[in-house]
């Protein structure tokens, strides 16, 4: 597969937006006429610094209202076009993209287009150029493949061809099984866009909210798939208009773009109807099985208010690690990492950030594919020397520069404890609160590096998306998404928001970047979990009155059920699967906070979300309380 991307999709110069493309490991380049009129230099230059690259120069584009017009606009237009075949002869372009026709004064008329189409191929066929007409989704008269395909037709053109863009076609809402009867070799470019579900105008839509594959809510597997059917050989190439992205630094879009047209192909290698028998180019995607531990960054003193607050929590050190100055904390199938080593990564982590999360591991189903799939995907790997005899767990970059590692079931990987840590099971702490597992991670970054990350997580392990969801904050909305694995073994929850007010806001711009928030642990007993750790000295996040006397009536609760949650400042939810309780403890530093979760089950399986309508609550007590005293009172 041979890919491409279109210069309006990256922010900068043009310099700025070639080199990010050729790093980023693109075939070719459109170049948006814009980028090139607002440069300074001439076609040359900039086809020079094109191939100086290693890239084609696959299309120059867009060339607006041509079709079907009246005299003298007609004239005009074919004027227009000589003027741009003159700069692509320049540039190194064969390929004039045409969009439809949008101007009021056009005709319409099929066979008039088609007339038009095939004057100006012949005009570009005399140059060696060729011409690809595209059906905008709100052209005047041409808004559908299918007509910019019977237009194509008509022309009867060596020298045009049709161009599809994933967005028209599915924004439209047009059958992408029309496609296959296309034949491959009409087809002159075809662009690729995703974009969500928003019932909005589909111009505006086009112009700020695509995105990348695998970022939005189209249906490109099924598109690929017919494409695939028409023996079309040519380019991807990606074509993304949107804010966030001209805004963005262009290496990381870039890098985002090409992450998403692997994802997308090796989805289309491994489904079913495989029209032209493509090989995946990678292992499958790994399942998530667990969070194996949550590793904290953290120096001696704190340290000392973290064991305090764990303790207080239920954890007890379980091992100490047999070179550095790290920290096995255990409880029920938590393992919680104390890293206050003056040397590595998680010191380093500490330095830029304070006392923080700097690394996560996840036990996945197979190491080396999800290794292999984040090399195929330009997700940096992270190694550092360990001490002799101790292991070297895999890992990649994940948040805000924090790690993933990955260990798995079987194998080296399996047992990561007993290697590198003394294990002792002194149980130090004031003893087992009930806490089972990690339920889910939250992670807070800018808007920006969301639908980065969303797409790195889905992309890589085998996580699936849920709806977005706007959740008020005292500071402003945070927009919030959520990731599952199967069967809920690992949940994430990607949280960002333009106000730099808000709780995910403050916490970007007060600790230098993006990281994890808070991590929630499931527990069978809410309300005995609560006891035990007021019992411990950890009182929960203060909940106001008001939100218990709404539950009560807006979910008909039980009189003595309403007392037990006021009781235990414990948040409630329901779903079409059962129940969520929910609390919270204070800010640890002011920098991370832990939740505790029960799910419970009506009939099969538990509830799914996270209690998105109690984030409001949770955020406005979180704004009114102070941080956790650093060392619980016993
Ligand atoms: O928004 C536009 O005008 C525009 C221009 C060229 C394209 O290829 C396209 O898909 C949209
Ligand atoms: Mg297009």
């Amino acid at each position: 597969m041979k890919t491409s991307i279109a210069t309006v999709s990256l922010s900068g110069d043009l310099e700025e937006k070639l080199s990010a493309i050729a790093a980023a490991g693109f075939d070719g380049v459109e170049i948006f006429e814009n980028d090139f009129l607002t440069f300074d230099g001439g076609p040359r230059d900039v086809g020079r610094m094109v191939s100086d690259l290693g890239l084609a120069c696959v299309a120059f584009q867009p060339f607006r209202d041509f079709e079907g017009l009246p005299e003298p606009e007609r004239a005009r237009a074919f004027a227009r076009a000589e003027r741009k075949f003159d700069v692509m002869e320049e540039l190194g372009t064969k390929l004039l993209l045409v969009c439809s026709n949008v101007s009021p004064v056009s005709l319409g008329g099929i066979d008039r287009a088609a007339a038009d189409l095939r004057e100006l191929g012949e005009r570009a066929a005399k140059r060696g150029l060729t011409i690809g007409y595209e059906a905008l989704a709100w052209g005047r008269h041409v808004s559908d493949h299918r007509d910019a395909w019977e237009i194509v037709r008509r022309a009867d053109h060596p020298n045009v061809g049709l161009i599809l863009d994933t967005y028209h076609t599915i924004a439209r809402g047009v059958p992408v099984e029309s496609i296959r009867s296309i034949p491959g070799d009409r087809i002159a470019l075809v662009q690729v866009a995703d974009a969500p579900k928003l019932d909005m105008d589909l111009l505006q839509l086009s112009r700020h909210f695509r995105c990348m594959p695998g970022q939005g809510d189209y249906p490109l597997v099924d598109f690929m798939q017919a494409l695939d059917a028409t023996g079309y050989d040519g380019m991807l190439s990606l074509e993304i208009f949107n804010d966030q992205f001209r805004a963005g630094s262009p290496r990381q879009t870039a890098a985002d773009g090409k992450r998403g047209l692997v994802f997308l192909m090796d989805q289309v290698a491994r489904s079913k109807t495989n029209p032209r028998g493509r090989k995946p180019a990678m292992p499958a995607r790994p399942a998530p099985l667990g969070v194996e531990f949550i590793e904290f960054a953290v120096d001696e003193d704190t340290a000392a208010q973290l064991r305090g607050f764990l303790g207080g929590l239920g954890f007890h050190k379980a091992g100490t690690h047999r070179s550095k100055a790290v920290e096995l904390w255990r409880q029920g199938a938590v393992n919680l990492v104390i890293n206050s080593d003056k040397e590595g990564f998680a010191h380093s982590s500490y330095i830029v950030h304070g006392p923080s999360v700097c690394a996560i591991g996840l036990r996945v189903s197979d190491v080396e594919g999800a290794m292999a799939r984040a090399r195929e995907l330009l997700v940096p790997s992270f190694t550092q020397a360990v001490g002799s005899g101790e292991l070297e767990i895999p890992a990649i970059r994940g948040v805000g520069g924090s790690l993933i590692h990955f260990v798995e079931p079987t194998g080296p990987l399996a047992d990561i404890w007993s290697v590198d840590f003394t294990l002792s099971d002194d149980t130090g702490g004031a003893g087992d609160i009930g806490l089972k597992r990690v339920d889910h991670i939250a992670q807070s970054m800018s808007y920006e590096e969301m639908l980065t990350w969303t797409l790195t997580y889905t992309a890589l392990l085998d996580f699936e998306k849920e709806a977005q969801v706007d959740i008020t904050d005292p500071g402003g909305l945070v927009r919030s998404q959520a990731l599952h694995a199967p069967g809920g073994a690992v949940r994430v929850v990607l949280n960002s928001s333009q106000s730099a007010k808000t709780q995910s806001g403050r916490f970007l711009s007060e600790f230098f970047g993006a990281g994890t928030q808070h991590v929630a642990f499931e527990s069978a007993d809410i309300f005995a979990t609560v006891r035990a750790m007021k019992a411990n000295g950890l009182e929960p996040l203060p909940i106001p009155d008001n939100y218990y006397d709404d539950i009560d009536v807006r979910f008909g609760l039980d009189p003595a059920l309403v007392a037990e949650l006021r009781d235990h400042d414990v948040l409630y939810d329901r779903d079409g699967d059962g129940e969520y309780f929910q609390t919270y403890t204070r800010t640890f530093a002011d920098r991370f906070f832990f939740e505790i979760v029960e799910r419970r089950a009506d009939g099969g399986r538990a509830y799914q979300g996270f209690g998105a309508a109690n984030a409001p609550v949770r955020l406005a007590a979180q704004a009114r309380s102070a941080p956790e005293p650093t060392v619980p009172r016993r």
